[in-house]
Formats: structure tokens, C-alpha cells, sequence
């Protein structure tokens, strides 16, 4: 009995082996696979089944159906692509097809759809109605990926805009992209055809802003790319060819793409990029001209440029189009730039250097500004009270103050200005104390100047005094309106009607006399009138309206100042404009800081104080003078260099200003400062000459006025004699001695006059005579240059000779000589020769040597200096 195996007889049939298998599994054959063998019966039985049972071939052909659709990509893109390629390309196609066919069952099937031909032309519109929609649906996604990146492109730059949003965005981004990227993946998972490969959000933003920039990535990236290329319909490339070649091309570009074209293609990339135009830099947004230009003499093309808003090119072509070559750095002169102005159509005006430290150009200023301003308000009316000593002035205050301050002060006597406010029916007034005291007339004098009203106190009692005078003269040059207050009224025997004609005298007319100067008859011990008195004070603020603008920047005016050990330097201050704050920055006079410590007129910290209000400030660096102006800056900085600068100028000036007295201005002097005594340092070579000097100079006595020395010593004139006789007003003389290089630079810094004699009676003459003023100098020995004595030579005959190095200046065959040692003249004489190496000259200049004698002198010494001097006429000064 012969046995058949399955798939010779699925070959018989002409059907496949797993029909014929699962057939025989049917009729309870046992089979596992094609390979097992049935005998004649069974192998009858399994036939006879397939001729009767019709619908196992049309099952059988449904299958082949299925099966070729589902193999459908591959064979359609070959359909596809054997209809567009040659004959010969298809010819060779199919018999390639024909050759593979049986040991392939899939392009047996299809082999066998080529034979029948039918089932190929079946499939064919089936395929392109399939590949419509793969490509339909593969748009549809592309697009949806454009939108996408075009989403996180957005989101990138509104992230980088607004960086706090920054995390929360991008991970909103990244959820969305994910979102969306696991849907695709879904869709990706049912559809067949080529992969769409999933470009990530930062590679479709690299993508899509720049579609040139080089590309890296070898494997994934290009794909990606090219499917965005391909999306947003530019940048085809030569290898992307057809969508229909798209598969071929990335399998090249996947696959057979060589490290040599990648190299290639690189580099290309790069140079592309290179050569792409640079990005432009950004043009400044243009900006309307300014209706004036505020410039400086000397500003370039640049500068003007900012302040017109143009570019400095735009205002060097300007100017060469005016005539003027320029560049943009060039200095320009004030009427180019009025020129290039008006060619813009616009006014120039020159900017007028401000001297910042010019504080009381400031406070000026600012003072007029107040009185202009809109904020003006209504101030307390500031009032000093002025009048003889005893008069009451203490006593006046502390009744108003309700407080004691005449019980603390030093012997009983005001001692400084003290300020203080007191309230009358909501109203506030600032009261300054003067002393009333002679001695402190000139303080008094300060306080006219910051007050608005003075209240001149007369004591009933006692009428005008001295210096009840000297304060109405003081309120008439202060321009101050002067109200009256007779005091001690309660005072037995007092007569204020008294008083009141004294004053007349100095024209303070009652107003019941036809004047306008109020007088009001008051006790300060028991308060009679006392609020006539502030009430009268009031209606005097009221006629002259008094305002302040408290919102500017603050100014005042020092009223007193001291140095606290524990506190540094402590300020009262007036605030006159404006509103001082704990830690503004401020200048005063000379000094400069910031307010540290702001106490009122009781003791009470602030933070502020407005004006009219008199309060305590620490914070300087030093201690100001009294009457100095307050000025508030913006800034700490600006504050330091103005006080900086100031203290500078003050320096300066108080040295220029110090005019000491000299032999030339003594009898000047005299008579201007009414001096008694002529003061005078006293250096000489040996005591005897000292004793003697100034035991001839004592004697001296012109007018009344005699000489007084106040320092006499033996030995060179040094810094020490400099800085006594500059600190006394005296001028030294030194016999027989010479100063030291730092005495000679101190005395001419500080303008001490040093005079150098030899001859005793010549000293005395001279200071007699300038005290008589009949001082005339008419010559005198003019010191040319000086030596040092660096070698010497004895030789007979001729005596010593010295080899000297000219220091300083210069010396001639006439010169005559001073020999000094240890600062000291020992001799003193005439050159008698002068050499260079052994030829006789006339000049040796400074920086040479020289051989020289001095004539009659033959003890010189290494390292003596020789001064060489000349007999000059002076003018007299
Ligand atoms: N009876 C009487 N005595 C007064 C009155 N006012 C002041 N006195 C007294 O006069 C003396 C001097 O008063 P002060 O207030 O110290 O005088 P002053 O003008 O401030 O004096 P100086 O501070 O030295 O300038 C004191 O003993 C007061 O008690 C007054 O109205 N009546």
C-alpha cells in the first residue's frame, strides 16, 4: 500500500499544504503538517472531499485574497513602481518573480495571480484606493505634526519670554506632544506601511526654524527631517525624488549612506551655512527728534547722535553733507552743532556748566523754586528774640515754653542758640534764643538772617541798652520787622511809656503814634501779656505769608553745631524748605554725610521735619559752622564728592587767605592790626650771635610797637622754627645760617618770610626800617646755584682745591661764595678760580663737576656745600 505524503498531494490538487492539513484534521486524519503521509483510503477520502465541497476552494481563494492584501505595501509599491519603471525593468522583474516562486509562497501567490491574470487586475484598484488613504492619512498626520511643532516653537519662545512659566510650559508641551505621540502610536500600530518615525519637539523646532542648519544625525534624524521637509513643501531635495520614491530613498539614506557622503554632506551643510547672509544687527527703533538740543562744546557724532535718537553715521553724513569732515569720534565746536541743528530743524541750546559745589547757589536756587511752587503751604513764622543782657529773653522763652532753661544754664547766661517751637491755638512758632551777651554779637548776627520776626526785649525797668541798639541795627540790615516786647512790667517803679519814647528815637514808632511797629508791654516772670505778645507774632506771620514748599528737597541752615563724644559731631539745623528725612544724604557748609539721628527742640527722635522746624541731626563727618547752609542730595556719592571738594576749596582758600607777615608788609600789618608787638624766630650760627641779635632787636621800639622773639636757637632754620613762626604771624632771622631743603619748602608753602643776614647791624636796620616802613631794599645776594664738595686737593702755591658737583643752577668766575657746613656758613668769600679738568671757564652748569677755590680760604672739607650767589637789584614790593 503506497503512502502519499500531505504535500504531494496539496501538489496534485493544486492547493496549499495548510488547506490540505486542516482538511485532513477534519475528517480525524492523524496529521501534523504537510510532511505526513496518508495511505490510498485516506488519501481517496481527502480528494473526494475537495472535489465535493465547492466552498473549500472559494475558501481557499478568499484567503489568497486576504493573504494578498495584507501583503499588499510591498507588492502594490512594486506594482507601482514595475507600471512606471521600463519593459525591460518589469521583464526582468517578473522573471526574477519567476525564479523565487517555489521556494516563496507568498510570490507563488502572486505568480499565480500573474498567470491567471484576473486576480491581478481585481487587486489593482483595491491597492491604489489603500495607498490613497495611507497617503491621505500620512498627510493628514504630517500636517498634524507640523501644527505641532509650530505649537512648540510658540510655547519655546513664550517660555523664554516669560522664564517662570518657563518649567510648567515645557512640561505642558512635552505632555501635549506625548498625548498626542502615544495616539499616533496607536494609529502607527494599525496601519500598514512605512514608519512614520516620531520627530521630537526640539528636532521639529530645529527643523522648522532652520530648515538649512546642518544636519548631525545619521540614523533617525534624517527621515524625520525630510518627512517635515516634505510637510511643509519646500526643501526637496535631489534624493527625495517622487513621494513614490520616498521608501527606496530612505532605505538608502538609512542603509548604504557611506561616512564619506555623510562627511560630505556635512561640510556642505556647513559652508551653506557660512556663506548664509549674517543676521543684520538690530536697527534702533527711530525715535522722534527732541524739540531742543541741549549740548556741550566739544561733544562728537556719537554724542549727539544718543541725544537726537539718530545713528552717529547718519550725523556724520549729515555733516559732510554741511561741509564739515568729521568723524564719529571728532570733537565738534559750538557752531557745528547749532549748524547741524538747525539743518535737523530743531533749537540748540549750550548746556551752562553747573558747579555742583556750589552749595549756596544751590540753596538759592531751590529757596526761589519754593516760592514759585504749586505745593506751597502755610509755615510757622521762625522769631528771635534779641536784647540787652538781664532784659528777660531766658525768662520770656521759658514761660513760653512752660519749661525751665534759664534754671540749667551756665551761670545763668544763654550760652548758645537753642530753638524751639511752641504751640498757640494750633499754631506753631519757632522761637531761635540768642544770647544776649556782647560777646556773642556775632552769633546774634547770624540768627537775623534765618528769622522772620524779631522780638526785641526791653527791659521796663532798665530801657535801651547798648546792645538793645546793636539788635535793632541788626534787624533793620537783616530786613527783619522788629515787634517790641517792654519787659518787667510787674516790676515796682518800671516805665514802659519810657522806653517806648527811647525807642521812638530809633524810629520803632507804636502804632497808636502813627507807626507800624507793634509794641506790646509784657512780665516773662508772671506771663502777663505773654500771649498778647505770640498772638501779635502771628498776625505779623499772617501780613507776611509766610509759605514753604515741604515737598522739595530739603535746605537749612546750621544754628548750631558741636562735637558729642559719644555722638561725633551733633548739628541744630533750621529747616527752612522742603522736608529733611532720617538718612538723606546731606552737605553742610564744608561737611557732608547722611542724617543718622533726628531729635526735635524736646528730645524726641523724628523722621522727619518739615519746614520752620528746628531740629538735632548727627551724621556728619565733622563738625560745621554755625549759620552754615544745609543741603539735601539725591545720593550718598554725589554728596561725599561735594563735600569732599568743598573742604578742599576751603583748604585752599584759608591758605591764600593767611597773610603772614613779612619785613616787606610789617609796617602795613602794624597799623592794620593794630599790633603792640613785631613776633620773630631767631636762628644763628653760634650763641653768642643769637645773644647778641637779640639783645639789638629788643631794643627795637617804633611807635609803641616792639620786637618780641619768640623762639631764638643756634643752628640751621628747620621745620620746627617754620611751623612756629607760621602758627605766631612771625618771620625769622637767621644769622649766619641757612635753612633746611624741607624748612625752605615748608616756609614758602606756608609764606613765611625768612630773612638771611651775616651782618648783625644790617638785621637790625632792616627790621627798623620795615616797622617804619621805610623799607627799601635795593639789592641783594641772589643765590644762583649749589655745589657739593666731593674730592680736594692741596697743592702748594695755590692752596686747596675743591672738586665740586653743581647740584642745582649754575656758577660763574664771579659768583661769590657761602661755605656751609652742617647747615651752617663757615665762610663766606669769592670764587677765585673755576675749572673744568684743567681748562679755565666762565659758567658750570648744573649736572657737572667743576675744580674750584675760594679766594682767601683754603679749609674745605668733603662734603661742604657751596652756594653761589649773584648781588641782584630787587624791587622794592
Ligand atoms: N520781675 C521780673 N523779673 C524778670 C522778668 N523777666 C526776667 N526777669 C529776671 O531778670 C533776670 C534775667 O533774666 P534772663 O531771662 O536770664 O535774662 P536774659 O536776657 O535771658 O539774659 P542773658 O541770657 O544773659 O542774655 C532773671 O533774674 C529773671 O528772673 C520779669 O518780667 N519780671
Amino acid at each position: 500500500m503506497a503512502k502519499k505524503r500531505i504535500y504531494e498531494i496539496a501538489k496534485e490538487l493544486g492547493i496549499s499544504n495548510k488547506v490540505v492539513v486542516d482538511k485532513a484534521k477534519d475528517l480525524g486524519f492523524d496529521v501534523k503538517n504537510h510532511m505526513s503521509s496518508l495511505d490510498d483510503s485516506q488519501m481517496n477520502q481527502l480528494k473526494g472531499s475537495f472535489h465535493n465541497s465547492a466552498p473549500a476552494k472559494k475558501q481557499e481563494k478568499s484567503s489568497k485574497k486576504s493573504s494578498k492584501i495584507k501583503i499588499s505595501v510591498s507588492s502594490i509599491r512594486k506594482n507601482e513602481k514595475n507600471h512606471e519603471n521600463n519593459n525591460n525593468q518589469r521583464r526582468n522583474n517578473r522573471r526574477r518573480n519567476n525564479n523565487n516562486r517555489r521556494s516563496n509562497d507568498r510570490n507563488r501567490g502572486q505568480n499565480e495571480n500573474r498567470r491567471g491574470g484576473q486576480p491581478r487586475r481585481a487587486a489593482k484598484p483595491a491597492a491604489r484606493n489603500l495607498l490613497k488613504q495611507l497617503k491621505q492619512k500620512q498627510r493628514v498626520e504630517e500636517n498634524s505634526l507640523n501644527e505641532q511643532a509650530q505649537e512648540t516653537k510658540k510655547q519655546y519662545h513664550q517660555s523664554l519670554k516669560h522664564p517662570e512659566k518657563k518649567t510648567e510650559s515645557t512640561k505642558d508641551v512635552k505632555k501635549t506632544v506625548d498625548k498626542k505621540a502615544s495616539k499616533k502610536d496607536t494609529t502607527d500600530n494599525k496601519v500598514i506601511g512605512p514608519k512614520i518615525l516620531k520627530p521630537s519637539p526640539a528636532r521639529l523646532k530645529k527643523n522648522n526654524e532652520a530648515p538649512h542648519a546642518a544636519v548631525g544625525s545619521k540614523s533617525k534624524a534624517a527621515p524625520a527631517k525630510e518627512n517635515n521637509r516634505r510637510g511643509n513643501g519646500h526643501g526637496r531635495s535631489r534624493n527625495m525624488g517622487k513621494p513614490g520614491r520616498k521608501g527606496r530613498n530612505q532605505f538608502f539614506n538609512r542603509g548604504n549612506h557611506s561616512d564619506r557622503r555623510e562627511r560630505r554632506k556635512r561640510k556642505n551643510t556647513r559652508r551653506q551655512f557660512e556663506q548664509a547672509p549674517k543676521k543684520q544687527p538690530t536697527k534702533r527703533k527711530s525715535r522722534p527728534l527732541p524739540k531742543v538740543l541741549v549740548f556741550k562744546e566739544g561733544m562728537n557724532a556719537q554724542d549727539i547722535g544718543k541725544l537726537l535718537h539718530r545713528e552717529p553715521a547718519e550725523i556724520v553724513k549729515k555733516l559732510f553733507m554741511l561741509g564739515v569732515m568729521t568723524n564719529q569720534n571728532q570733537s565738534l565746536d559750538k557752531d557745528t552743532i547749532e549748524l547741524l541743528a538747525a539743518d535737523y530743524g530743531i533749537d540748540a541750546k549750550e548746556k551752562v556748566h553747573e558747579d555742583i559745589s556750589d552749595i549756596d547757589k544751590l540753596y538759592n536756587k531751590r529757596m526761589a523754586a519754593s516760592k514759585k511752587s504749586k505745593n506751597q503751604v502755610k509755615r510757622p513764622p521762625v522769631v528771635t528774640i534779641m536784647g540787652h543782657v538781664d532784659h528777660g529773653k531766658t525768662t520770656l522763652l521759658d514761660r513760653l515754653r512752660h519749661t525751665h532753661v534759664s534754671v540749667h544754664e551756665a551761670g545763668g547766661i544763654t550760652q548758645k542758640i537753642g530753638a524751639y517751637q511752641v504751640h498757640l491755638d494750633k499754631h506753631l512758632i519757632t522761637f531761635l534764643d540768642t544770647p544776649g551777651h556782647a560777646a556773642f554779637s556775632n552769633m546774634r548776627e547770624r540768627g537775623a538772617e534765618i528769622t522772620d520776626i524779631v522780638v526785641l526785649v526791653v527791659a521796663a525797668d532798665d530801657g535801651v541798652m547798648p546792645q538793645t541798639v546793636e539788635a535793632i541795627d541788626h534787624a533793620r540790615s537783616a530786613k527783619v520787622p522788629i515787634i517790641v516786647a517792654i519787659n518787667k512790667i510787674d516790676v515796682p517803679g518800671a516805665n514802659p511809656k519810657h522806653v517806648t519814647e527811647q525807642l521812638m528815637k530809633y524810629n520803632l514808632i507804636p502804632e497808636k503814634y502813627g507807626g507800624d511797629t507793634i509794641f506790646v508791654n509784657i512780665s516773662a516772670k508772671t506771663g502777663e501779656n505773654v500771649e498778647d505778645l505770640l498772638q501779635m507774632i502771628l498776625l505779623q506771620a499772617d501780613v507776611m505769608e509766610l509759605k514753604a514748599d515741604p515737598k522739595q528737597a530739603a535746605i537749612g541752615t546750621v544754628i548750631e553745631a558741636r562735637l558729642s563724644r559719644g555722638r561725633g559731631p551733633v548739628t541744630d539745623v533750621l529747616v527752612q524748605q522742603g522736608t529733611l528725612h532720617d538718612g538723606d544724604p546731606i552737605v553742610v557748609g564744608d561737611r557732608f554725610g547722611k542724617v543718622r539721628v533726628m531729635t526735635n527742640d524736646r528730645g524726641h527722635q523724628v523722621e522727619k521735619a518739615t519746614p520752620s522746624m528746628p531740629v538735632e541731626i548727627t551724621g556728619l563727618n565733622d563738625v560745621p559752622e554755625s549759620a552754615d547752609k544745609l543741603v539735601v542730595f539725591n545720593d550718598e556719592k554725589t554728596a561725599r564728592n561735594v563735600g569732599e571738594q568743598r573742604a578742599q576749596q576751603a583748604l585752599q582758600k584759608s591758605r591764600e587767605n593767611v597773610q603772614h607777615v613779612t619785613l616787606d608788609n610789617l609796617f602795613d600789618t602794624m597799623k592794620k592790626e593794630n599790633m603792640k608787638e613785631v613776633d620773630i624766630v631767631l636762628k644763628a650760627d653760634v650763641q653768642g650771635s643769637v645773644e647778641a641779635l637779640q639783645q639789638s632787636l629788643e631794643k627795637i621800639e617804633v611807635k609803641g610797637v616792639r620786637v618780641n622773639i619768640i623762639h631764638s636757637g643756634v643752628g640751621a632754620i628747620n621745620e620746627s622754627d617754620v611751623t612756629l613762626a607760621g602758627a605766631s604771624n612771625a618771620f625769622i632771622i637767621g644769622f649766619d645760617v641757612r635753612p633746611t631743603a624741607t624748612a625752605k619748602s615748608q616756609a614758602e608753602e606756608d609764606g613765611v618770610d625768612i630773612r638771611l643776614y651775616s651782618i648783625i647791624y644790617k638785621a637790625i636796620d632792616d627790621v627798623k626800617a620795615a616797622m617804619q616802613g621805610m623799607l627799601e631794599p635795593t639789592y641783594e645776594n641772589k643765590v644762583t646755584g649749589n655745589l657739593t664738595v666731593r674730592e680736594t686737593w692741596k697743592v702748594s702755591k695755590v692752596g686747596t682745591i675743591a672738586g665740586a658737583f653743581v647740584d642745582s643752577g649754575y656758577i660763574t668766575r664771579d659768583s661769590g661764595v657761602n661755605l656751609i657746613r652742617d647747615g651752617v656758613v663757615v665762610y663766606k668769600g669769592k670764587v677765585a678760580s673755576l675749572k673744568r679738568f684743567k681748562d679755565d671757564v666762565k659758567k658750570v652748569k648744573q649736572g657737572l663737576d667743576c675744580g674750584l677755590t675760594i679766594d682767601g680760604y683754603n679749609d674745605i672739607k668733603i662734603g661742604d656745600q657751596i652756594e653761589a650767589f649773584e648781588k641782584q637789584e630787587v624791587k622794592p614790593k
